[in-house]
């Protein structure tokens, strides 16, 4: 055997083979991992562990997509037809509009190619950010690295929420489960066991082994990966998931169904355009049908924004790159619309709405109460007793019990780095540890006992416990937890140093110093214990080895502690933001009801005094009806078990209500997946929960879930204005030569030396608004910032319309206006028409309108920014905007000109007259449109002033929702819960 292994454990089958041997096969020592360079040749030689199901997309494949759409394959038939047109003229010269055309239409697919790049870098560094993670034993040490990292010999360590990050042969199990549902499809986790097979037998029965993409539902345990990437088990089926294809987001749909309406209404303007013209001018040579045709294509690439999906690829996923920068990881594009129409955010409590920095202030016991000192996890403080500081060692009995008890049942770390007091684990344990070391004596006495077992602490159960022995050789069970829970299973109770029977009056009254502590805002947790001689060694009459659930009754109750936890500071202002939004807060936690209505009315997610919380068990007594009314009326649910979430999240859907849903532990996966936000804590969270989330809150805090719902909203935001921005330019267009070819007679088109027509606008005078000088404004309003306040109106609903009718009226205004401008200007300066005096040449008074045009446009670009404001608001706020309208006037003087562009685009000349008549001109969409947005205003006023749409209404109307519940009145208060 060479140090690299035995390559041939991974062909026999490692179920059949003894774990030891199967580490020795691929040399690793179980107790000590692989080494780090080990590790690097390992990986060099088996390469990442990955599952490699989407074929790359070559270059000249992406290229190639470029050219699919059939606008543009009807522009290159269009520009084919032109050169054939001009051989058979005699090819004199150059075909410039093909040359032209040809020109434009690569650079349209080279600025299409570089936006695909930049949204594919976009989510592929996502994808990075929120990749799956193991946790690993290398130089005796345990790492937790990417699962992408790991290599044939790993050895992997399993805990509850973890995901298998490869395929192993376990070499330790305890209690450990696995949910193989996406390997087998079997929906039970199946019990897993380290003992060798002795038979060959199906995949899902192999009990010794553990799968890649499969999941720890419970437990612990140990593997020594035997296959890594596309060898697992996972990789053999894995051509079937190809896991990284996006579906379309509704938006998405949305605008390819307005491109294709589009496409259907401009191919019968430009019909209508062509037919006009062929009729009325005639088609006498080759090059008039060419001109015609290239003008009617032109006019439909013009009308249809088929840049519009690459730029809302790129705002979607520059918004979700912003939004990552903030600590919200979004996993897929879609999420950012879904959280911009949010309507209820269902949040933990712990460590999301508070510190999760928790430190006992007190102990209650059957004898009175104990103040602890002291903030943090420094253990510096000390004990007092109705304000008098208590003498070392004069602590009582039952309170030494409370924290010796707590710090021994127990799974967290203290210790100090550098003089820094740092916690290893969960901060309610900790608290334990910490308060344990500020009294004297406590630590020391803990050191005899010898934990031998353990019954783990669960969400479901809320308690959990330890086995010791002390060093007399006697057993004890020690339990803590919720106390109205522990309390259930204590016959008995500690006082001073007797332990007594736990009658109904002393239930009680432990029962109401909880309740006290709760209504106080703290978080309580009892401990009770028992002398266990069940457990005892053999020889001394013990006859259990691993405790469970059964070992934890008949305890003596010992007391309880108040743990503060205190709320973040800005989470209040963050509830405020999310209630003027429309956006309802509800708080769903496994704490005790009273702590959680205090802390729920403290943060402002109910009015104070008169918050109500509805507990679990509250919640199995209700009927669906009633149930569904309880969810309408109350925000705050305690002792919940991570099942209700899933029912509350329904109860809210059913209400057509957008929800978004907040877990940690791997039995919220659930709920987070059928939510239509699910969001899974960064630090605290599971894999599995990091899995089944859409998006990753990377600092665990609630405030960064509302400012992901203000992100989500702008960006949706920024994504109608420039939807608003290409229909209006392109209705623009449209119309400009649609009334002006059909009106021509009426407007006075002519051009009086040879009596045609004057087209309004050549086709690639029309080509190069729409691919170049539409382009810069349109992407920088993907990034523009809030402009409207989009916080101050109620949550827009999942399947709205992106455009609604005003925003119709919108682009019939300004296009009408874009139109009325343009044609006005070429009438101005040509001789003749509606207004005489004009006396420039065709090719002059054209160039002018079409300079009109694209100074409008340019202008409707900041028209565009908001519904209702002016267009004055935040001028400047947007610098890409402001670039990128200077830009657009550069090109702009550019190609009217520079002789080079003249030529290519069928421009002339302009002198300082015709450029401020443009330029003034083209500020009448501003106009315009100002006077429109004050109508809309005054008309929303009106609305607002009789009542209707008020945007704070959610805000209010959860408040209502408790106050109606608190009073008691009205039929909505489902009489069970009274
Ligand atoms: N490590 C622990 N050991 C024993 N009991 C615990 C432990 N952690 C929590 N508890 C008890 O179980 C209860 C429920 O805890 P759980 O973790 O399910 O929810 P939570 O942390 O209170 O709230 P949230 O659901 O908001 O995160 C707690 O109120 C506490 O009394």
């Amino acid at each position: 055997m060479t140090d690299q292994g035995d390559p041939s454990i991974t062909r026999s089958d490692p179920s059949l083979t003894d774990a030891d041997e199967v580490a020795r096969a691929l040399a690793v020592d179980p107790a000590t991992g692989l080494t780090t360079a080990e590790v690097a040749r390992r990986l060099a030689e088996h390469g990442p562990n990955e599952l490699r199901s989407t074929r790359t997309n070559p270059l000249w494949r992406r290229i190639l997509a470029q050219f699919t759409d059939p606008l543009i394959i009807l522009l290159l038939v269009a520009v084919v037809i032109s050169v054939v047109a001009w051989i058979v003229e005699g090819a004199h010269g150059w075909p410039i509009d093909a040359v032209v055309i040809g020109a434009i239409i690569i650079l349209n697919a080279v600025l299409g190619l570089v936006q695909e790049a930049r949204a594919e870098q976009a989510v592929a560094a996502l994808s990075v950010m929120t990749r799956a993670q193991s946790t690993v034993l290398r130089d005796g040490e345990l790492h937790t690295v990417a699962s992408a990292e790991l290599v044939p010999g790993d050895i992997l360590v399993l805990g509850e929420g973890d995901q298998v990050g490869a395929d192993g042969r376990l070499l330790r199990a305890s209690a450990l489960r696995i949910a193989e549902a996406s390997l087998t499809g079997e929906s039970e986790a199946v019990e897993k066991s380290a003992a060798t097979l002795t038979a060959q037998v199906p995949l899902g029965d192999r009990l010794d082994m553990v799968y890649k993409g499969t999941a720890v539902a419970r437990g612990t345990g140990r593997a020594v990966v035997t296959e890594t990437g596309m060898t697992t088990e996972m990789g053999a089926i894995a051509t079937m998931l190809d896991e990284t294809r996006e579906e379309p987001t509704p938006l998405q749909q949305e605008v390819s169904r307005i491109g294709r309406v589009l496409g259907r209404v401009v191919i019968v303007i430009a019909l209508v355009v062509m037919l006009a013209l062929a009729l009325i001018e005639g088609i006498n040579s080759p090059s008039d049908f060419v001109t015609i045709l290239l003008l009617g294509v032109s006019l439909a690439v013009a009308a249809v924004p088929e840049g519009l999906p690459a730029i809302l690829s790129v705002v979607l996923a520059l918004g979700v790159q912003r939004m990552a920068k903030r600590n919200a990881v979004v996993k897929q594009l879609s999420s950012v619309e879904t959280l911009g129409s949010a309507s209820v955010i269902c949040t933990d409590k712990t460590g999301t709405l508070t510190t999760n920095q928790m430190t006992i202030e007190r102990i209650v016991t059957a004898s009175g109460t104990v103040d602890l000192s002291g903030a943090g996890y420094a253990p510096i403080g000390r004990a007092a007793v109705d304000g008098r500081p208590l003498e070392p060692g004069a602590l009582r009995t039952e309170a030494q019990i409370v924290l010796g008890a707590g710090a021994l049942a127990n799974d967290a770390q203290l210790a100090e780095h550098d003089g820094v007091w740092e916690i290893e684990g969960d901060p309610t344990e900790a608290a334990f540890l910490v308060a344990a070391h500020k009294l004297a004596g406590i630590v020391e006495a803990t050191a005899q006992y010898g934990r031998i077992g353990d019954v783990p602490f669960t969400s479901e159960r809320k308690m959990m416990s330890t086995v010791h022995r002390r060093a007399d050789g006697s057993t004890v069970v020690l339990s803590k937890g919720a106390p109205d829970v522990l309390l259930e299973r204590c016959t008995r109770v500690r006082v001073g140093d007797d332990v007594v029977p736990l009658d109904g009056a002393r239930r009680a009254a432990a029962l109401a110093d909880i309740e006290a502590l709760s209504q106080a805002a703290y978080r309580t947790l009892g401990v009770a214990y028992r002398e266990a001689p069940e457990f005892g060694s053999l020889d001394q009459g013990g006859d259990v080895a691993d405790p469970d659930e059964s070992h934890e009754r008949d305890l003596v109750y010992a007391g309880a502690v108040g743990i503060i936890d205190p709320p973040r500071p800005e989470v209040p202002p963050a509830i405020a933001e999310a209630h003027r939004a429309g956006v309802r807060v509800i708080m769903i936690t496994g704490d005790h009801p009273a702590t959680a209505a205090r802390i729920a009315a403290d943060l402002g997610i109910v009015e104070p005094g008169r918050a109500t919380a509805l507990t679990g068990t509250q919640l199995d007594q209700l009927d669906d009806a009633a149930f569904a009314q309880a969810v309408r009326d109350i925000s705050v649910f305690a002792r919940v078990a991570p099942e209700h979430k899933l029912r509350i999240v329904d109860a809210l859907q059913a209400d057509r209500l957008v929800v978004a849903m907040t877990g940690d532990g791997v039995n919220d996966a659930p709920a987070l997946k059928s939510a239509d936000i699910g969001i899974a804590m960064g630090i605290t969270g599971t894999e599995v929960t990091k899995e089944a989330a859409n998006m990753v809150l990377a600092d665990d805090d609630f405030a960064t879930i509302v400012e992901a719902v203000r992100e989500g909203r702008v960006i949706f935001d920024n994504i109608r204005k420039f939807l608003r921005y290409l229909l209006y330019s392109n209705t623009g267009e449209v119309l400009t030569v649609f009334f002006g070819v059909v009106f021509a007679g009426v407007l006075g088109l002519s051009d009086a030396s040879t009596d045609s027509i004057v087209l309004p606008l050549l086709a690639t005078q029309i080509l190069w608004i729409n691919l170049v000088t539409d382009s810069a404004p349109a992407l920088a309003m993907g990034v523009d910032p809030e402009i409207d306040d989009v916080m101050a109106r109620p949550p827009r609903g999942l399947h709205e319309r992106a455009i609604d009718g005003r925003m119709w009226a919108g682009i019939v205004t300004t296009g009408v206006t874009l139109a009325v401008i343009t044609l006005l200007t070429i009438d101005v300066f040509l001789a003749g028409g509606v207004i005489p005096g004009g006396t420039d040449s065709v090719d002059v008074a054209r160039t002018a309108g079409f300079t009109t045009l694209v100074f409008a446009q340019l202008a409707a670009a900041f028209v565009a920014r908001s519904a209702t404001s002016s267009a004055f608001h935040g001028l400047f706020s947007n610098r890409w905007l402001v670039g990128a309208f200077v830009l657009g006037v550069v090109l702009q003087v550019l190609v009217v000109s520079w002789p080079p562009l003249q030529v290519a685009f069928g421009t002339a000349s302009l002198d300082w007259q015709h450029w401020v008549w443009c330029a003034v001109a083209a500020t009448a969409v501003i106009w315009v449109d100002e006077i429109r947005k004050a109508f809309v205003r005054a008309s929303d006023r009106r609305r607002a002033a009789s009542g209707g749409g008020n945007a704070r209404g959610g805000g209010t109307g959860v408040r209502d929702a408790g106050r109606a519940l608190a009073d008691g009145d009205g039929p909505r208060h489902p009489s069970s819960i009274a």
